[in-house]
């Protein structure tokens, strides 16, 4: 797409934000990425050092008005957007029909099944990955979609070993969608809100690692994470805990000085073979 200067008559983004075009080179040519987002990833995501890498890479991202017809809007190259709800579900999809040139980062029906944590981690769970390099597996989980009294029973039966954590079912980036906790024991299990899902909690050292991918790109964190449960703290504590956003950008270990048992990073055939096969069965990029 090109983008002409401010001097140019011809019709350019209207909503541009965080950019002046008057800055912009004349005749060159430029990405436009319109973005959706809620004021929060905004505030995360667009920080100013992500708006000048991009420009200088050609990429300009511009607000989309949610109070006027996306079509009115643009043109753009890409839309990138993460909100929620089945009006801007059917905005998005007509947008995409009479749009067919532009990209929409990602297609609401793609993302749909990502919305829920059961069907989220379903074709991880589908997944046969050889073990050449590594496993890929999901933890031990449960369902629980209403009724708090059926969690002890319905705990006992699956066979589900404590400490759990419990997670709500739904995953739409709103501030209670993030709300985990730990459960110790199986009476507290009733305090739990459904719908969740309950997962066995894996002893995974204190560290995790994050993997990012878009497209071919893969990019790897190390983040601090909740510390093993050993069998005597099992035994030591009761109740459901409330756990913060621990594994959050500011709990980076990339420059700790682990152990290397728990440092190592997973091997790079494995996540290239995982992140192909997560993209095609996901549809997304
Ligand atoms: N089964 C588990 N066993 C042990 N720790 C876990 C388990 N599931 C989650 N955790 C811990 O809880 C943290 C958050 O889990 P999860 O990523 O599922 O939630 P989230 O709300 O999607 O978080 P984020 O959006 O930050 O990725 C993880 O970083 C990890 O520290
Ligand atoms: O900063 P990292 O470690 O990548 O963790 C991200 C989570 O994985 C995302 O789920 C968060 O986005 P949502 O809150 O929209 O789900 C995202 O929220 P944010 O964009 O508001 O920071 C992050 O918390």
């Amino acid at each position: 797409m090109r983008l002409k200067d401010d001097n140019d008559e011809e019709e350019g983004p209207k909503t541009m934000s965080h950019c002046s075009i008057g800055h912009l080179q004349p005749e060159k040519s430029f990405v436009i990425v319109g973005y959706a987002l809620t004021s929060k990833k905004v505030e995360s995501f667009l920080k100013p050092k992500l708006e000048g890498l991009a420009r200088n890479k050609g990429i300009l991202f511009v607000a989309i008005d949610q109070n006027r017809p996306l079509s009115d809007q643009g043109p753009f190259d890409i839309v990138l957007h993460k909100l929620t709800g089945k009006e801007w579900r059917q905005i998005l999809e007509e947008y995409r029909r009479t749009h067919p040139e532009v990209t929409v980062l990602d297609p609401p029906d793609a993302i749909q099944h990502l919305h829920n944590r059961q069907s989220m981690l379903q074709c991880v769970a589908d997944m046969n990955l050889s073990d050449t390099y590594g496993k890929v597996g999901v933890p031990r989980q449960l369902v629980i979609k209403r009724d708090s009294s059926s969690i002890p029973d319905a705990v006992t039966k699956a066979g589900l070993i404590l400490p759990l954590v419990a997670k709500p079912l739904v995953a739409d980036g709103s501030a209670k969608s993030h709300e985990l906790s730990l459960a110790y024991d199986e009476y507290s299990l009733q305090k739990l809100e459904p719908p969740l899902v309950l997962q066995e909690f894996v002893n995974h050292g204190g560290v995790l690692f994050k993997v990012y991918i878009v497209g071919e790109a893969i990019k790897v964190v190390r983040r601090f994470s909740l510390p093993d449960v050993t069998k005597r703290e099992l035994s030591k504590n009761a109740g459901v805990f409330r756990f913060p956003r621990v594994s959050c950008a500011a709990a980076s270990a990339d420059d700790a000085d682990l152990d290397p048992s728990v440092a190592e990073l997973p091997p790079r055939p494995l996540l290239e073979r995982l992140a192909k096969e997560l993209r095609r069965r996901l549809v997304v990029f």
